[in-house]
């Protein structure tokens, strides 16, 4: 029995360029019809399938502007404020700016849940099992980004559960409690990563977003960039190694030969809209690191992560569990989306 995750991400299914607005419907039904078809095939062979949502225009401008992801303003001393001469002054602006992020912290929970909501409900009127899983309600983090394995052990727990039972889990990055930080802001891609850690049987973890991969290039400033169809992940000191031995100027080395063959082109990320959690930048990272740690601390090879284009024909067969690579470890030719996997 093999475990599929899809991320829908947040460019998929709402517009970004607003502030808690959904996808365009026809966007949003053809995904859903995909995940639709993907969950008949899974269930048919013995498959499990749980679904992470990004928060797009219902998250990232809220989690900004009050400034969620470095914790509680009062662990740092108070956010933008000039000190007052008065310490009673500035203690009272403190605690006015501490008011203000709560009621944010609390209004980001607000917008999360209300797409969660709109996707659940869609979700459910084609007929899905789908169980609403906040992090919020099953986890604290300790320290971010850098949170350990353990603080996600409950959450995965309820995922397994609802699994057992024959439901879809779908979980959200969400604002959440943090033990160090007293609150941030957690990315669906972290919680994609630690549910790979903690459950052994994950083998294809699916991004769906409004482009057909990575590019070498945002798609939507350069033209015609080039599609990075396949990165293979080799361990971060092979990869040291690597970047220490490329040559100043000019003049192939033998390990500039090696990094060629494994294709690990120069991306140029460009920041995006307003992603609090590092948009395409922060989905390479993550990306990287669950085939890393899979391998690495799990043994585990077989780990495929696939970035590819929501209502995309790959993007059903990538949800399908069709292969992504040829049976010589190749790009298949004429298909746009880009593959993780381990270095072989
Ligand atoms: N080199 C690049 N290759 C591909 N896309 C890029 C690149 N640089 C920037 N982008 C932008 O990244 C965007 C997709 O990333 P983004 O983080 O917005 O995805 P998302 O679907 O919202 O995921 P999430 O919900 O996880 O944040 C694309 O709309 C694209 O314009
Ligand atoms: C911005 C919030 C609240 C969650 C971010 O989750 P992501 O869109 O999966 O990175």
């Amino acid at each position: 029995m093999k475990t599929v995750i899809i991320k829908l991400g947040g460019a998929a299914i709402t517009n970004k360029k607003g502030s808690c607005q959904l996808a365009n419907e026809s966007v949003l039904d053809a995904l859903i019809q995909q995940i639709q078809q993907a969950h008949s095939y899974l269930s048919a062979h013995g498959h499990q399938l749980i679904l992470i949502h990004g928060a797009g225009s219902f998250g990232h401008p809220q989690a900004r502007r009050y400034n969620l992801k470095a914790g509680w303003i009062a662990n740092s001393g108070g956010l933008s404020t000039p000190p007052l001469a008065n310490a009673d002054e500035e203690q009272q602006a403190n605690q006015a700016a501490l008011l203000e992020q709560k009621a944010g912290f609390a209004h980001t929970r607000k917008c999360l849940l209300e797409l969660h909501l709109a996707l659940l409900s869609r979700l459910q009127q084609h007929g899905l099992p789908v169980l609403g899983l906040s992090p919020f309600d099953y986890l604290e983090t300790d320290g971010g980004d850098k949170s350990p394995n353990v603080c996600f052990e409950n959450l995965t727990n309820r995922a397994k559960q609802y699994l057992k039972l024959g439901f879809i889990p779908m979980l959200h990055g969400d604002a959440v409690l943090d033990r160090s930080l007293g609150c941030t802001i957690l990315s669906g891609d972290i919680i994609m990563h630690k549910l790979v850690m903690l459950m052994p049987n994950i083998t294809r973890c699916v991004f769906v977003t409004d482009v057909e991969g990575i590019y070498d290039a945002d798609p939507k400033i350069v033209k015609r960039p080039k599609l990075i169809k396949h990165m293979p992940i080799c361990s971060e000191q092979e990869e040291h190694q690597d970047t220490q031995s490329l040559p100043k100027r000019g003049g192939a080395t033998k390990t500039e030969a090696n990094r060629k063959q494994r294709r690990l082109a120069p991306i140029s990320i460009s920041a995006g809209v307003v992603d609090v959690t590092g948009g395409m930048g922060g989905k390479v990272k993550w990306a990287r690191q669950i085939i890393l740690d899979a391998a690495t601390a799990l043994s585990r090879t077989d780990v495929e992560i696939v970035i590819c284009k929501a209502g995309s024909s790959e993007a059903t067969k990538v949800m399908g569990l069709e292969p992504v690579l040829t049976d010589k470890g190749l790009p298949i030719p004429g298909q746009l989306m880009t593959v993780f996997t381990w270095a072989k």
